[in-house]
């Protein structure tokens, strides 16, 4: 089974308006609002491609149940640790670029996440952990360490989607898969990664840094996929951005989904490129159907190499 994991929860608030006008009253031309976190994106995404999964994590307040609501509509199970306040509401506007103000998110009590550490231990060797997003600042950095040494003990496969800081400390318990994006990437080596060559140098030093299977998102320039055994790198189609916000989550699931059903690393890199378009051309997360309508137009390369 898979678990996701998200810490920090939130309701993501989308607005699109025509123009941002600082420090006077702006109307919006459309509004949404969705289920968001990291994780909370990667099971909304796998139920999409059919694999069902449950999703973790911390939970409070109104915003806590508007989230556990909408993922009982859309049949994702949850267990959630439910805390005293309110999930937080991130806001994702859109005013020609995408601007994001992310909230801090409620308190945690040391008793929420000994509850937390209780369910990750109950997992087994047959599971799979995608541990993704921001550690609350009211939780120590040390937190995913903490939480991938349980999996470890239990055999627990696991998965880390996090900026550069959180992504180094576990390195060294193996992920299976981590998906930093261009700049965290950079941030982490102290460079600019501008182009396929750069990024498949970094992924490189972090598969021998303890990472199996390493995706680069370089978001409307493609992604590259480094493991032990092979490079690849993938362009993406040009098309119109509704809204990039989950396409990295989308990128993890959609790995995972192909992988589970294929165990082909080339097949799921393909199918997770597709998954983080179909995202991006779209206001909600992908469906199966957008991912398969844009699967023929990515081309995979061997990186260096011919195309396979
Ligand atoms: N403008 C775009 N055009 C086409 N594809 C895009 C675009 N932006 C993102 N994508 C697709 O989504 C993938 C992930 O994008 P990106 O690198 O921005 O991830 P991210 O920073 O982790 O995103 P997020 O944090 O919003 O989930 C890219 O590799 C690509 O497949
Ligand atoms: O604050 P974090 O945990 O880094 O990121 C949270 C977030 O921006 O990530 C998701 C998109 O990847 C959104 O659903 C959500 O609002």
């Amino acid at each position: 089974m898979i678990y996701t994991l998200t810490l920090n929860p939130s309701v993501d608030y989308v607005i699109q308006l025509e123009e941002l006008k600082l420090g006077e009253l702006n109307r919006v031309l459309r509004e949404a609002k969705f289920p968001g976190g990291k994780g909370i994106n990667v099971s909304r995404v796998l139920q999409r491609m059919g694999v069902s999964s449950k999703a973790l994590g911390f939970i409070g307040g109104f915003t806590g149940k508007y989230i556990e609501e909408r993922l009982k509509q859309e049949k994702i199970s949850c267990d959630f640790v439910h805390v005293k306040g309110d999930t937080r509401i991130n806001v994702k506007l859109q005013a020609g670029t995408e601007t994001e103000i992310n909230a801090s998110g409620p308190p945690i009590s040391k008793a929420d996440f000994e509850a937390l550490k209780e369910k990750i231990g109950a997992l087994t060797g047959r599971d799979v952990l995608v541990l993704a997003g921001s550690v609350p600042a009211v939780l120590p950095e040390t937190t995913y360490e903490e939480l991938v040494k349980i999996c470890v003990q239990n055999g627990t496969k696991f998965v880390a989607d996090m900026e550069g800081r959180l992504l180094e400390k576990v390195l060294p318990y193996r992920p299976f898969l981590i998906k930093p994006n261009h700049h965290e990437l950079g941030e982490l080596f102290h460079t600019e990664i501008a182009d396929f060559a750069q990024a498949v140098a970094c992924g490189k030093r972090l598969v021998q840094r303890g990472a199996e299977n390493v995706i680069v998102s370089m978001a409307d320039q493609g992604a590259v996929f480094v493991s032990r055994q092979s490079a690849f790198m993938a362009e993406v189609p040009k098309g119109e951005v509704k809204s990039s916000v989950g396409a990295g989550d989308s990128m993890v699931a959609g790995f995972l989904a192909k992988y589970e059903e294929t165990g082909d690393v080339k097949e799921a890199f393909r199918y997770s490129v597709a998954s983080g378009c179909a995202t991006a051309f779209s206001l909600d997360l992908c469906t199966k159907e957008k991912v398969e309508e844009i699967l023929p137009h990515i081309i995979i390369k061997n990186f260096g190499g011919d195309s396979g």
